[in-house]
């Protein structure tokens, strides 16, 4: 049998790493997904048994002999755990022994960290079964739009969906949820892959991938927000590569650096990411008060944008993207860890498609990769395949 699992990326509409530091934040699942297969192996004797890992986006292949992870790893019992549970201590040395062996390119070091979540979400939740395992994007990866949580939710939930802890169907037909119970375990779970991968999360990017739509998030908590207008998005890519856990951990230096005035600056994000929250979720009769709805997101877009400026995360090509677009009158700010990846442009409903065109035009002159995406959508789902 093989288990499929899919996880959307997500936008950060206001308040990413202010949210790290205790601020509020507000972020919408989108409908680009990471997809994860799950084949666990009928034990045979002919070959040796192994854990096979297929990263399609990379073209990278990797597989460990089962005999060589219990090596790595003598304390069977002390790994295997039905409760989510940090990676560290000597699990940590043995994971890093691991895929040093790979020898993974250099150009491609920043695949390190999304294996070694990988290697722990699996042995702590399927022990040494021998299985192959293969995961695809159609997310741009290290880009802002959350691959990483994506990566961490489809695993978890692939993984738990063929455990006793989750109650599934395992004759229901195509892509279904999970129950609330799993839910949150799955969350859970991507949250301790994601801590592998950023170094300090949040925890909002794996939480609105694994419950999609629109939540309000404050230090774990989250508010999942019925909204009434549907915004769209541009979203552009600046094709820079960046690593979060490096900008997160810049924003937490430069805060050390100034906390008075860093403080201030996540004390004003807070409020804005707040004040959205209650903008989203207000009544629209008609098409005026939808425009109204939508300025107001405008300049709660353009103030964030400016305090994340002075977080130092923003990018050169971050602001090319920020001039194109205000020459339209279109107001745009970074989604994500910022440094690079993608920026967000809101496109009001009455916006033509003419200005649309000639935006989307201008910024690919520039090498950006452009397109379109609704806000809110499906979080993470599960399909089983049996073969005939
Ligand atoms: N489909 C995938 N295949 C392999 N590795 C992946 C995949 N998706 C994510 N990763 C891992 O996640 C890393 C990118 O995570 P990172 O947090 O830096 O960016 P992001 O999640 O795309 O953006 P942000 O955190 O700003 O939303 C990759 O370097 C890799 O280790
Ligand atoms: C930069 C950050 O706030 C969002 C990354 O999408 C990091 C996090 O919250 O974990
Ligand atoms: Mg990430």
């Amino acid at each position: 049998m093989e288990v499929k699992s899919r996880a959307p990326g997500k936008i950060i509409l206001a308040g990413e790493h202010a949210v790290v530091h205790g601020s509020t934040a507000v972020a919408s699942s989108i409908a680009l997904y990471t997809y994860v297969s799950l084949r666990l192996s009928t034990p045979s004797s002919e070959n040796e048994e192994s854990l096979k890992l297929v990263l399609k986006d990379v073209d990278l292949e990797f597989s460990w002999p089962i005999s060589r992870i219990r090596e790595a790893f003598p304390d069977y019992v002390a790994l295997l755990s039905s409760t989510p549970a940090s990676c560290s201590g000597d699990s940590t040395k043995s994971i890093a022994a691991l895929v040093e062996e790979l020898s993974i390119p250099e150009a491609k070091i920043g695949l390190a960290s999304g294996v070694s979540a990988f290697l722990w979400l699996y042995l702590s939740i399927q022990g040494f079964k021998p299985a192959t395992v293969v995961i695809s994007s159609e997310l741009p990866l290290g880009a802002g739009l959350g691959s990483s949580a994506a990566f961490c939710v489809a695993l978890a939930a692939a993984l738990l969906s063929v455990t006793d802890s989750v109650s599934v169907d395992l004759c229901q037909q195509g892509w279904h949820s999970f129950g609330e119970k799993e839910l949150d375990l799955v969350n859970k779970w991507a949250f301790e892959g994601e801590k592998i991968i950023h170094g300090k999360p949040s925890g909002i990017d794996n939480t609105v991938s694994a419950y999609g739509n629109i939540i309000s998030f404050r230090s774990g908590n989250l508010t999942r927000m019925k909204s009434n207008v549907h915004l769209k998005m541009l979203i552009t890519n600046t094709k820079v590569g960046r690593n979060t856990k490096a900008l997160v951990a810049g924003v937490s230096e430069r805060m050390l650096r100034h906390p008075g005035a860093m403080a201030f600056v996540f004390s004003a994000v807070d409020s804005i990411s707040k004040e959205l929250t209650t903008v989203l979720q207000s009544p629209t009769p008609d098409h005026l008060s939808v425009t109204q709805i939508e300025e107001k997101v405008e300049e709660l877009m353009e103030m964030n944008q400016g305090l994340l400026q002075s977080m130092g995360v923003s990018h050169a090509t971050i602001e090319t993207v920020l001039q194109t677009t205000l020459k339209y009158k279109l107001a745009s700010k970074l989604t994500g860890a910022g440094g690079g990846g993608c920026v967000l442009t809101l496109l009001p409903i009455l916006l033509s498609a003419t200005v649309v065109d000639k935006v989307i035009a201008e910024l690919e002159s520039n090498g950006f990769q452009c397109f379109i995406a609704g806000v809110g959508g499906n979080g993470v789902e599960i399909s089983f395949e049996h073969s005939s």
